[in-house]
């Protein structure tokens, strides 16, 4: 059994009040003219004590659901939920000092300057304005704190708010998609500043759909898929367990497509080439195109990413399959998870 096959089911017993986050069967149900959804259906989460967890999964796997479920902004069915070891959303007013989310874009005042921006903030919650300055250095955003607003790039305004959210200095951070819309300097600006932020102690959850780009800051992570959990743990750990993508060069990358997924295999087009995963051993792929005549130029191990082991978890399921509706078991059950 692969190692991130072990992690997914969290140990029943685990005492949510060494956990930054904690859920046990979190249920939502949204109902559209299509009739009922469900967005989050039985969610198990556990976030530790510091540092960096992504919680990752596809568009619509019902992140920011169990993030507004979270915070009280959205009602759960069924379930519980823990943060900082208090149950909530019944302790929310008690530990909403303790926690600085980000879930939607913030409005800030286009034609004012950052540091005045947080100046009204601070005023507006009780901080003093001394704070300003320090989450703004925090931030990386010092050098350009008289800047107005509306000259920020995205990468700026998205570390202005998350400047914000430090005011309280809290302990638990809760990103969801920080990096939306921002190109790859700006990615980098966020990442570092969770970076540092974990690195000061803090705890910080970031939702993303971009799993590889998470990846590179998480310490831990969590996977769902249609609002299930499919695999939770060290980075490491989860991606130890994962069989390895194999990038394979063919002058019919068409035919050897479907020769390869013919023999169960998992294959995803990457320019001129395939990336096939699921094979044991590269060569097993080799064999069986030579066994079709198809011959093959380049063959490349390529260590596998947590993008990987979610296509590996989620092999089989079709887009918009819902395992619930379906009747069909999870994935996470079929591989000996247990609760
Ligand atoms: N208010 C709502 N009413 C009806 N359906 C909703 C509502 N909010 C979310 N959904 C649906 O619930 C599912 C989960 O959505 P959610 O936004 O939680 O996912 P997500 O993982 O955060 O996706 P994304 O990465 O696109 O933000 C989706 O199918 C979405 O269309």
């Amino acid at each position: 059994m692969p190692a991130h096959a072990q992690t997914t089911s969290p140990p029943p017993d685990v005492d949510p009040r060494s956990l930054a986050i904690s859920t046990r069967g979190l249920r939502k149900t949204y109902r559209n003219r299509h009739g009922r959804h469900v967005a989050v259906q039985g969610l198990d989460l556990d976030v530790p004590i510091g540092g960096v967890h992504g919680f990752l999964g596809p568009n619509g796997s019902g992140k920011t659901t169990s993030i507004r479920m979270l915070l009280g902004l959205v009602r759960a069915d069924s379930g519980t939920m823990t943060i900082l070891g208090q149950e909530v959303p019944r302790a929310l007013p008690d530990i909403v000092g303790r926690v600085g989310a980000i879930v939607e874009q913030p409005k800030f005042f286009p034609t004012f300057t950052a540091r005045k921006n947080l100046d009204l903030l601070a005023s507006a919650i009780g901080v003093p304005s001394s704070e300003v300055g320090m989450v703004l250095e925090a931030v990386g955003l010092d050098d350009r704190a008289g800047d107005r607003y509306k000259t920020y790039s995205l990468g700026m305004k998205q570390r202005l708010a998350i400047a914000a959210t430090l005011l309280k200095d809290p302990d638990l951070l809760i990103f969801d998609e920080p990096t939306n819309g921002l190109d790859p300097a700006g990615i980098r600006e966020i990442r570092t500043t969770m970076r540092t932020l974990a690195d000061q102690g803090k705890t910080v959850l970031v939702s993303s759909h971009i799993l590889a780009e998470v990846e590179q800051v998480a310490d831990t992570v969590s996977i769902i898929g249609h609002g299930r959990l499919l695999a939770s743990g060290r980075v490491e750990d989860i991606v130890a367990g994962s069989a390895t993508t194999v990038r394979v060069g063919v002058r019919q990358p068409g035919e050897a497509r479907e020769i390869l997924e013919r023999a169960g295999l998992t294959v995803r087009a990457d320019h001129e080439a395939l990336l096939v995963d699921g094979a044991a051993d590269p060569a097993d792929i080799t064999q069986v195109l030579a066994q079709h005549g198809q011959y093959v130029h380049e063959l490349v191990a390529i260590k596998a990413g947590l993008e990987a082991v979610f296509l590996e978890l989620t092999a089989g399921e079709g887009p918009g399959t819902r395992a619930e509706e379906s009747g069909r078991p999870t994935r996470r059950s079929r591989r000996g998870g247990s609760r």
